[in-house]
């Protein structure tokens, strides 16, 4: 599809081929002004393409009733784009309204809505857009889009005009809502760790709506197909990827491990044959206890009654099997000690280090 607003005027969008999967979400990128609005727009119809098709769930959108067609798609813009006179529930309630649903049903989808979104319906459903925060209004935008559960959503920097503690928490949630709902999602943001954050692929435009690259995130950061793309991405790339890298067992460490009843002496020479300055300490039934320095157990050697359960210290922090390397990595730097012990529920996995870290960006690399 093309476009071309004036005569004279340059393409804002030149021609563009882009195929989207069902249930995919899709991130548009770029500098301002490269054509991602217009790209959204031309799928709803309210930019007409000046050349080409658009095709949503096989039919061309040139050939359906564009009323008719913008009630099927969920439409979300910054700020939410609420209408201020109406009540939150009113806001929600728009298409079901146009579509004619029964009043008793709309209320109870607005309510369920509320829910999935993290707002009260009781709390927040008769107030007026003005009387919420930005972050709720953002929520209530996302509700109102989701009301007549459309399979396609088109959203416009939504999270634009919110803090970024608010934007953060509203990433999230909707990574949480699009993976219970599977929609097809077109999304721009003008912010590339938003994007990496929440698509399952990343477009990649430059001005005149030229598609530079579109793939997974990863791939994205690590191996950029153009110029564009490594400027656009940053020098920080690297710092980026830990954010879509997720921890793999075999990344860990599996330093010595230790049983609390271990005598102190047999563990102090079992911890120099295995190099560390430290050993991890599990209980019977395979529960992570803590650590335990080599020093202590050194001291403690002479000792022939002085046991490993005498010496263990408790991990402050642990890390879950599903976070991504960003937030491990931040909560190994946020305290003293430079392994953290990393669990799928309570079966211990192994240990994060800095090393880890490295090796699980390594691998995210192309092969040289
Ligand atoms: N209604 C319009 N009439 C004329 N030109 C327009 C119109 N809307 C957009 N344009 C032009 O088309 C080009 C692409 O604009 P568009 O808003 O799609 O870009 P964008 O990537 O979404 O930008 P931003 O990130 O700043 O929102 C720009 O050069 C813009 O000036």
């Amino acid at each position: 599809m093309s476009k071309r607003y004036g005569r004279h005027d340059s393409p804002a969008v030149r021609h563009l081929d882009l195929a989207v999967r069902r249930g995919e979400l899709v991130a548009l990128v770029g500098p301002s002004g490269c054509g991602k609005s217009t790209i959204l727009r031309m799928v709803n119809r309210l930019v007409e393409p000046t050349g080409g098709r658009v095709v949503v769930d096989g039919r061309d959108t040139a050939r359906t009733d564009a009323v008719a067609l913008r009630r099927g798609i969920g439409y979300v813009i910054q700020a939410g784009g609420l209408m201020p006179h109406r009540t939150v529930r009113q806001n929600i309630a728009t298409v079901p309204k146009l579509l004619g649903w029964d009043p008793a049903l709309t209320r109870r989808r607005g309510d369920e809505l509320l829910e999935l979104v993290g707002l009260d319906p009781w709390a927040h459903g008769d107030r007026y857009p003005a009387q919420l925060s930005g972050g709720q209004q953002q929520r209530v935008g996302v509700a109102r889009a989701l009301a007549a559960d459309p399979p396609v959503l088109l959203m416009d920097e939504p999270f634009g005009a919110v803090d970024p503690v608010v934007r953060d928490r509203l990433q999230g949630e909707f990574r949480r809502i699009q993976r219970e709902l599977r929609k097809t999602v077109l999304f721009v943001t003008h912010d590339l760790d938003e994007a990496v954050r929440i698509a399952d692929r990343v477009a990649v435009f430059s001005t005149g709506g030229v598609l530079e690259q579109i793939a997974d995130p990863a791939t994205l950061l690590s191996a950029p197909a153009s110029e564009f793309v490594v400027d656009f991405v940053g020098s920080d790339r690297g710092l980026r990827r830990l954010a879509v890298t997720p921890i793999r067992a075999e990344d860990l460490e599996r330093p010595l491990v230790l049983a609390p009843g271990d005598g102190a002496a047999y563990a102090a020479t079992a911890l120099e044959l295995d190099g560390r300055p430290w050993a991890v300490v599990l209980d019977g039934s395979g529960r992570l206890l803590g650590w335990v320095p080599r020093g202590a157990l050194l001291a403690a050697r002479g000792n022939r009654a002085a046991r490993v359960g005498d010496h263990v210290r408790e991990f402050g922090t642990r890390i879950g099997a599903h976070e991504d390397l960003r937030s491990a990595f931040s909560a190994l730097l946020a305290q003293e000690l430079r392994f953290l012990p990393v669990l799928a529920g309570e079966e211990f996995l192994g240990v994060l280090t800095p090393d880890v870290v490295h090796t699980a960006l390594r691998r995210g690399l192309p092969p040289a």
